[in-house]
C-alpha cells in the first residue's frame, strides 16, 4: 500500500480517485469472495447440524456474531452481520 498522500505528488486529483478506486474494486473483489466462502462454510455447519438432528439456526451462536460485529464497527457493524447472517442461512 502507498503511503503518499496526494500533497507528495505530482499526480491530479482525477489520477488519484482513479488509482484509489482500482484498490476499492480490488477490495471488492476480495470481500465478495470471503462471503462466498463464508457462506460454503456456514453451509457446512449448517448441514452438520440438521443431519444430527439440530436446527439450521443457532441463535446463541448468531448473538456472538452480532456482538463481534458491533464491537468491531459499531451499530452499521450490527447491520452488516445480519446481512452476512442472511447470506448464509436466509431468513427466518
Ligand atoms: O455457527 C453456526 O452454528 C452456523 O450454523 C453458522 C451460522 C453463520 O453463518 O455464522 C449460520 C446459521 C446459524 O444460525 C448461526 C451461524
Amino acid at each position: 500500500m502507498s503511503t503518499t498522500t496526494p500533497e507528495e505528488t505530482t499526480e491530479t486529483p482525477e489520477a488519484t480517485i482513479a488509482a484509489a478506486r482500482e484498490r476499492i474494486d480490488a477490495l471488492d473483489d476480495r470481500i465478495i469472495g470471503l462471503v462466498q466462502e463464508r457462506m460454503a462454510v456456514s453451509a457446512v455447519v449448517q448441514q452438520t447440524r440438521i443431519a444430527s438432528g439440530g436446527r439450521r439456526v443457532s441463535l446463541n451462536r448468531e448473538m456472538e456474531i452480532l456482538a463481534r460485529y458491533r464491537d468491531a464497527l459499531g451499530r452499521p457493524g450490527t447491520a452488516l452481520a445480519m446481512t452476512l447472517l442472511e447470506l448464509c442461512r436466509g431468513r427466518i
